[in-house]
């Protein structure tokens, strides 16, 4: 986005809330990231249901791509600038679904949630099937995941995907996971909710920018506080859920989780920052490796973050390379 071009009022307000509470590096943060994600690089991942790491590394390399890799994700790629999307598309290893276009940010929940094979894991809003494919290859096929889409022609499109990626033995449900049947129980959740996107924005995407209304953003906070109800009721004793959004406003990340928690007594937040408070504290377990590798990752400033207000959660900043997401882990008492 130029640095003239205006941003949607609801991502204006935001930046100017966040200002005002005392965060001004924050907000000028957030807003240099939107004038840099114009030049976002393509970036992949490696789908280790079909290829290895190795293998795609080697794919990019004879095909004359250049590519970094991401320290904290060995199946993360970064091409180089001006490397088009067809360029990927064009290779074998693409084409047979060793490869998957996803965005750096939204590699993070599924690395934070960090599937156990065995365990029964709910993707709730899950098409395309990024995320779900990414469970099913970080447990090695062999978590029993659980993928529901509302909308019949995004529940055929993640059908489709799954089959391609090589993730089988994922049941399908084409539900609305807000009514998901409480007979149900997930030791793992992936609540990856539907949102206004304004972490997502371009520079020139004005149908996506008209979009961000105060009446959508009323929308999906329903609907997230509705999902994210009946995802702490089918979640198990014991068990973990992440919850993640493509959107920087407050109402939609912090706020949610704040109230959700206050509706369900019997979960708290798993910390993703300050952890050696955490440690400290009885209750608190160490984090699976690829979410210690997230939390290591924040630290380093590699991935990118602004303050919250919601302690223990992350709110990743726009930047070039990382579209603006949020990210909470919550477990359930025994
Ligand atoms: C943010 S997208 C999910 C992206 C997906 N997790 C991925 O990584 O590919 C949210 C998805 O939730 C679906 N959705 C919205 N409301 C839903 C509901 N009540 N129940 C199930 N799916 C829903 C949308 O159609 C959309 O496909």
């Amino acid at each position: 986005m130029a640095e003239t071009a205006s941003l949607p009022s609801l991502i204006e307000d935001a930046l100017a809330a966040r200002g005002a509470s005392g965060d001004a590096a924050g907000a000028e943060a957030i807003r240099a990231g939107y004038a840099e994600a114009a030049a976002r690089p393509v970036t992949l991942r490696a789908n280790t249901l079909v290829a290895t790491a190795a293998e795609v590394a080697d794919a990019l390399a004879r095909a004359g791509i250049p590519f970094e890799r991401a320290p904290w994700y060995e199946d993360a790629f970064v091409l180089g600038d001006g490397v088009r999307e067809r360029a990927v598309w064009e290779l074998p290893i693409y084409q047979t679904g060793g490869v998957y276009l996803q965005s750096l940010s939204s590699m993070l929940p599924p690395l934070v949630l960090a599937p156990r094979p065995g365990a029964d894991v709910l993707d709730m809003c899950a098409a395309p099937g990024g995320k779900t494919s990414q469970m099913a290859a970080l447990a090695g096929g062999r978590a029993h995941l659980t993928a529901c889409e509302l909308h019949a022609p995004r529940a055929e499109k993640l059908a489709y995907n799954l089959e391609k990626l090589g993730a089988r033995n994922v049941n399908i449900m084409r539900v609305d996971a807000r009514r998901l049947d409480e007979f149900f129980s997930f030791d793992q959740i992936l609540l990856d909710a539907p949102c206004t996107g304004t972490g997502t924005l371009r520079a020139g995407d004005e149908r996506a920018a008209k979009r961000m209304t105060p009446a959508f953003l009323a929308k999906v906070t329903r609907s997230q506080r509705a999902l994210l109800d009946r995802a702490l009721t089918v979640l198990k004793p014991g068990g973990t859920l992440v919850y993640s959004t493509c959107s920087i406003l407050q109402q939609e990340n912090e706020e949610q989780v704040r109230a959700a928690l206050k509706r369900h007594r019997d979960c708290t937040l798993i910390p993703l920052t300050d952890r050696t408070a955490a440690d400290e504290d009885d209750g608190a377990a160490p984090l699976p490796p690829t979410a210690q590798a997230v939390v290591d990752a924040v630290e380093a400033g590699t991935i990118p973050t602004v303050p919250t207000t919601l302690p223990g959660t992350l709110v990743v900043a726009p930047t070039q390379r990382f579209e603006g997401f949020y990210l909470a882990a919550v477990r359930k008492a025994r």
